[in-house]
């Protein structure tokens, strides 16, 4: 259902993004680790159409998404939405509105600029948020809330576009333990219950051998390692970080491995 052939980014000199490939058959939950600058948030922002891509195509259910434009690609980027590590709310507006502002594309820019919204979007709104467990929060601003509580508006905003596919970019990278558990939690949730395919990009080893069915480990902007969890073992992550043989598995941790285990699906083969 998703294809990605020979993607590539330059900027300049530096390739970002060097012939990344892959095919998703069904809906998943993928990680993408490694280092700091392998490309991951590149490649992320060249689905979502937020990056143009130098070379490649992106194949969703057999159509280029790199090649829309205008209308059809403001609804391509509905159909993908985006979570960022530093929530990107409105801080100083109020949770329902930030929610809310999910339905941006499909709405006049009159009825935005007066901040007037279908009884049923704010219906709505407030079933997502109370599924994720902040409905209390709502008439809240932004800015009140914890960090975890923040990520899960933002989780709020992007199922408001009831997306295809959730392209989280290091989501849990601000929170501490607890708070990353949560956001975690609620993806793994939206993903299983919703059959939404995920997308994240993790800093961490435990994190993705925790929520994801399959990993995708980057290097240079190349893709160098593409298995399940299992298969991720330290001798690999050790080559994905590029690192030597004192590689610490503890300085990629998020002591998540310490909190209780969710139930992952039993399904490990590729997807
Ligand atoms: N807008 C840009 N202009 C120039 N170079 C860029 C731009 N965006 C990214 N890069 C470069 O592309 C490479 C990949 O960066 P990218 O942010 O995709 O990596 P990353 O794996 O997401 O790292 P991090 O986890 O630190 O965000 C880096 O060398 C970075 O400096």
């Amino acid at each position: 259902m998703l294809d990605v052939e020979n993607v590539t980014k330059e900027f300049g000199a530096t390739r970002a993004v060097d012939r990344v490939s892959f095919a998703v058959e069904r809906p998943g939950f993928i990680g993408i680790i490694g280092r700091s600058g392998a490309g991951k948030s590149t490649f992320l922002r060249m689905v979502n159409r937020l990056t143009d891509a130098t070379t490649g195509a992106i194949r969703f259910r057999g159509r280029d998404v790199l090649a829309l434009k205008g209308a059809e690609k403001r609804a391509w980027q509905s159909d993908c939405a985006m979570i960022f590590q530093q929530f990107n709310l409105v801080p100083r507006m109020d949770v329902v509105s930030n929610v809310l502002h999910g339905t941006l594309n499909r709405r006049s820019a009159l009825a935005t600029f007066f901040n007037l919204y279908p009884a049923e979007d704010i219906h709505r709104a407030i079933d997502i948020l109370d599924r994720l467990g902040i409905a209390e929060q709502a008439a809240k601003r932004a800015e009140a809330l914890s960090g975890g509580q923040q990520q899960r508006v933002a989780i709020a905003r992007a199922l408001m576009q009831d997306p295809q596919i959730i392209l989280a970019d290091e989501p849990i990278a601000s929170l501490d333990p607890m708070n990353a558990q949560v956001v975690m939690d609620a993806l793994r949730r939206i993903h299983e219950e919703d059959g939404r395919m995920v997308i994240a990009n993790l800093h961490t080893l435990d994190t993705a051998r925790r929520y994801c069915d399959r990993v995708i480990g980057m290097r240079d902007g190349r893709i160098v390692f593409d298995g399940t969890p299992e298969q991720l073992t330290t001798g690999v992550a050790r080559d994905i970080y590029g690192a030597d043989a004192s590689f610490s598995e503890a300085a990629t941790s998020t002591s998540l491995a310490r909190l209780d285990r969710p139930a992952r699906a039993k399904e490990t083969e590729l997807l």
